[in-house]
This record gives structure tokens, sequence and C-alpha cells, in this order.
């Protein structure tokens, strides 16, 4: 934020993930539920999945326990106002903003960042931005329920919730109607859940698996791609291949993120692009 007042934004994107990016370092925006949904709205807004405030992690009451390892905090908001734990997509072009900036340089090609989720690491390359996070925890079987049809899924746990369903043969994904929000087990999912939709596709390259997904996501309604989502799909799909660890393809509607589940951690890498800077002229909602 300006001395005048004056906010400047950036739009950015990780496969159609996109994100209005907001630079705060010092923590001085005040950043509201109404004002995040009112710059995500994509008729009377900038348009958006979600905010991803740019602050110094001494500056932010959730990042402060972090700053010791991570300089920047990423202060991710959903579409509608509300916090999520972690974004993976928008790690990764958080990290994109910090480096075309200038606001931080890849230390060994290394760049950490503080989330709600714990510090994640960025491993930075022209096109494509890899970020590891922590390893996605299978917790169980839950149903999704979209459009009448009941769907048994697995719970995944990746920093944030999602519920995986695989699609059972003669359901085509593409033709799912993701315009209304799936139905979920509110006794498994108490904060709301991300749900994944999946089915296997071609074996591509030397990768261990290859699927197709498509999200609805909490907070944000259907996505064009969700990087959690991504790697908790991948984690199920190497837990049906009877594998703990490996790489998997995840094709979204926009485009392709490669998922490496390994014994600590999981990788998620795909392109991350900036693409608009300006300044907010009607930022008070
Ligand atoms: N699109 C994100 C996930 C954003 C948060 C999610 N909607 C939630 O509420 O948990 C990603 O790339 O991971």
């Amino acid at each position: 934020m300006g001395d005048d007042g004056a906010v400047e934004f950036t739009k950015g994107h990780g496969t159609g993930n996109d994100f209005v990016i907001l630079p705060d370092p010092d923590g001085r925006l005040e950043l509201t539920a109404d004002l995040v949904a009112a710059l995500c709205d994509r008729r009377r807004g900038l348009g958006a999945d979600g905010v991803l405030r740019v602050v110094r992690a001494a500056k932010h009451p959730e990042g402060a326990g972090q700053a010791g390892e991570a300089e920047w905090f990423m202060d991710y908001w959903n579409a509608d106002g509300s916090f999520a734990e972690m974004c993976g997509n928008g790690a990764r072009v958080f990290v994109r903003y910090l480096t075309e900036t200038g606001l931080a340089a890849p230390t060994g090609r290394i760049l950490p960042v503080a989330t709600r989720a714990g510090v994640v690491r960025a491993r930075v390359g022209p096109e494509t931005i890899a970020v590891e996070m922590r390893r996605p925890t299978l917790t169980g079987s839950s149903t999704a329920v979209l459009d009448g049809l009941r769907l048994t899924g697995t719970a995944v746990d990746v920093g944030n919730p999602h519920l995986v369903c695989a699609l059972p043969a003669g359901v085509d994904l593409a033709a799912l109607d993701l315009t209304r929000a799936p139905e979920y087990d509110a006794t498994v999912f108490p904060s709301g859940v991300n749900v994944e939709f999946s089915t296997p596709a071609e074996p591509v390259g030397d990768a261990d698996g290859h699927v197709l997904m498509r999200v609805y996501e909490r907070g944000s309604a259907e996505t064009l791609s969700c990087g959690t989502g991504a790697c908790a799909v991948g984690a199920v799909a190497l837990r049906d291949a009877g594998r703990d660890t490996g790489t998997v393809v995840v094709d979204v509607p926009g485009g392709r993120l490669t998922v490496t589940v390994a014994e600590d951690s999981c990788w998620l890498a795909g392109p991350a692009v900036l693409v608009a800077t300006g300044t907010l002229t009607a930022h008070r909602p």
C-alpha cells in the first residue's frame, strides 16, 4: 500500500487457478472478507479464485512464528472471503511474484515461504515452479453426492481438507455438472472440503500414474485447477497402484501438474504466470 492509500495489485495464475496478489510487506492493509469477495467477483471486481496477500512473516500474527525460517507469509483467502490453510497453486504463483519483483531471491534455488500450514519450499525455474509441501495423509473414506450421484471417496489432508472421488466406469468426468456444490458429510469435514473427481488416463512418459481431475473448491466453487487437490489425487492414485511414493501426472481443465509423493513430503510442479499489474481505484467495500 502506498503512502496515499493506493493499493497495487498483480494478477497471476497457475494452470488457470487465478489469484489477485496484493503486496502488503508491512501488514498495513485492512483486508476483509468483503473486500476479498469484491475483488474476486468476476463481473464487478478483478475476478479470481482467491487473494494472495504478500506480507512479511514477522508482520503477520499467523506468520510471526515462522519468521526465522521464511521472510514472506502467504496470506491466502478464498474467493468468498474465507481463509484456507494452504493453496498449492497459490504458493507457486506467490513465489513467481516474489522472484519477478525482486522481493526475494532463491538461495541455492530454494525459497522458503511461510503459510498457515507451515513453511513450504519452492524450486524456481523459468516456466515451472515446484513447491514442496507436506506429504498428503489419507484419513479414511467418505461420500459426496453430485446431481443425485453418490460417490465414495478418500479423505485426504494436505494441510487443507480434500475428498478424492474416483469416478465409477461409465461416468464421464467432462459431463459432471459442477455449477453446484457437491454434498458432503459435515461430521467428517466440519470446516468444509474441496472435492476432487478423478479418472485414470493413458500412461505418460515414465510417470507412475496419469489421471484427469476436476475440482469443486471450498470457498471458490469449480476452478480450473487445484494444486493441493492434485497432490491428494496423486497420493490416492499411488495408493491404488500399491505404491507409497512416486510421480503422478495430473491433468486439470487448466493444464498439467506433476505431483511427486516422497517419503516425507510432496512436490507439486507446474507453470506459474503473472499477467497484469494495476492499482485498485475502489477498494473500500
Ligand atoms: N486452489 C488451491 C486450494 C485453495 C484452498 C481451498 N479452496 C480450500 O479452501 O482449502 C490449491 O491450488 O491448492
